[in-house]
């Protein structure tokens, strides 16, 4: 794979394909994107070197305004990343304003193809330098995608406090994306080859252990997972240890229950910024845009073709109270990506149904229709995915033989 990867937001096929070929004469590969929402779609997928954004995007916008507002959402998702703004002749005062928020270089449009190349390689060169200041390497995204008001309170959050050292807690239940705040978090911060430690507090933890921790991450970040399952004998030598190093921890749960699983102290220490998760069912619209974003994720990551979501589907996802969060979303779409046959994605690939049995209460799988005939929806979609193999889907249905068996002869199956 090229070592260089450059996102291209521009709505004009034409430019993207001749940017393109001028990338990859200098070894370098480019992607697409003809708008913002399909360009979250790929930084949420993977790390790029360089942005090249085309600040009049939307067709017959002169503003910039669009432009500017995806470059504003860049910065503050990455103050480190390496935006390369795009405009035409008369755009030198937009080009200006661009750099002054953050940008980091300008090419005026139409360009040459040598000033595109040397423009494209002194980013990536840039983005290369700045990720080794801080110590890393990989190419794993980190973007917290969602429009519901809480999401982008804790955005918003993040880029205040990212690059300070005040002690964040992040909480909310299992799955709700506690990770990729502390995630986040962590990559804001300067700290050039500091040390970061990550210890999880429910691996049956004993003082020696955090005594490792705490030695390795003096005078850098300690990450506390799990931290409200500290036992209570312990909790007191933890609070009187921790200065000396920057404090991100992550709990599972509400505040009200890990409030009373931790010492006032140790809390204390943790929390002067608290970020809640609310659950995905809570966030209006967030579990659509997800899984759209995950089934595009997921057909380019396992190389099939793009599906969207049938109605049906897209109700059902709505209306799902998705007991493992964001991380179940996201599991069930990839399932549905990959066993999906027809031209969409329909409502019994997400394999909701499990959950009607082990939860004990419909879920949306159901909930809008009848709960019998959704079972015997989803019961017949198993069996012609599986080709009537009994075994297979009943595994798939999270039945055993004997139940699927009874189940089918129910429905007259
Ligand atoms: N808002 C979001 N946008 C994009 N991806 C998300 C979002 N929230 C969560 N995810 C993804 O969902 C998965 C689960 O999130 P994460 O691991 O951060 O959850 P968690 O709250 O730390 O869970 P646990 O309590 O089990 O440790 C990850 O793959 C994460 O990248």
């Amino acid at each position: 794979m090229p070592s260089v990867q450059i996102l291209f937001v521009d709505d004009d096929r034409d430019i993207v394909a001749a940017a393109r070929m001028v990338a990859r004469r200098s070894g370098m590969e480019l992607v697409g994107a003809s708008d913002p929402a399909a360009a979250w779609s790929l930084l949420a997928e993977r790390r790029y070197d360089v942005i090249l954004l085309d600040l009049n995007f939307a067709r017959g916008h002169t503003s910039g305004e669009e432009g500017f507002r995806m470059l504003a959402d860049l910065m503050a998702n990455d103050p480190q990343a390496v935006v390369i703004v795009a405009t035409g002749h008369s755009g030198i005062n937009v080009a200006v304003e661009a750099m002054r928020m953050g940008a980091s270089d300008f090419v005026i449009k139409p360009w040459s193809n040598d000033a595109l190349a040397e423009r494209l390689k002194r980013g990536a060169a840039l983005a290369h330098a700045r990720r080794a200041a801080m110590g890393e390497g990989g190419d794993e995204p980190a973007i917290l995608l969602g429009d519901d008001p809480a999401i982008e309170r804790v955005r918003r959050t993040i880029v205040r406090v990212g690059a300070t050292s005040a002690p964040v807690l992040a909480l909310g239940p299992a799955g709700s994306g506690k990770s990729l705040v502390i995630d986040l978090l962590r990559r804001q911060c300067a700290g050039a080859g500091e040390p970061c430690v990550e210890i999880g507090m429910h691996d049956a933890i004993d003082m020696g252990k955090i005594e490792e921790a705490l030695a390795g991450s003096q005078g850098g970040t300690l990450i506390l997972d799990h931290v409200e399952t500290t036992p209570h004998r312990l909790q007191p030598h933890l609070a009187a240890r921790l200065s000396g190093r920057r404090i991100l921890a992550m709990a599972r749960g509400d505040r009200q229950s890990v409030r009373a699983a931790l010492d006032a102290d140790l809390l204390m220490q943790l929390n002067t910024i608290e970020i809640e998760l609310p659950r995905l069912s809570t966030r209006v619209g967030d579990a659509l845009l997800l899984a759209r974003h995950f089934a595009d994720l997921f057909a380019r990551r396992h190389g099939l073709i793009a599906r969207t979501l049938s109605d049906e589907a897209a109700r059902a996802i709505v209306a799902d109270d998705w007991p493992d969060d964001v991380r179940g979303l996201r599991q069930a779409i990839e399932r549905a990506v990959l066993l999906a046959e027809g031209g969409e994605i329909e409502i019994a690939d997400l394999g909701l149904d499990a959950a009607i049995q082990s939860e004990g209460r419909p879920r949306a799988a159901a909930a809008d229709l009848n709960l019998d005939r959704a079972e015997k929806h989803l019961i017949e979609a198993a069996l012609d995915r599986h080709r009537f193999n009994i075994s297979r889907a009943a595994d798939e249905l999270g039945l055993t033989r004997a139940a699927l068996y009874r189940r089918m002869a129910k429905h007259g199956l």
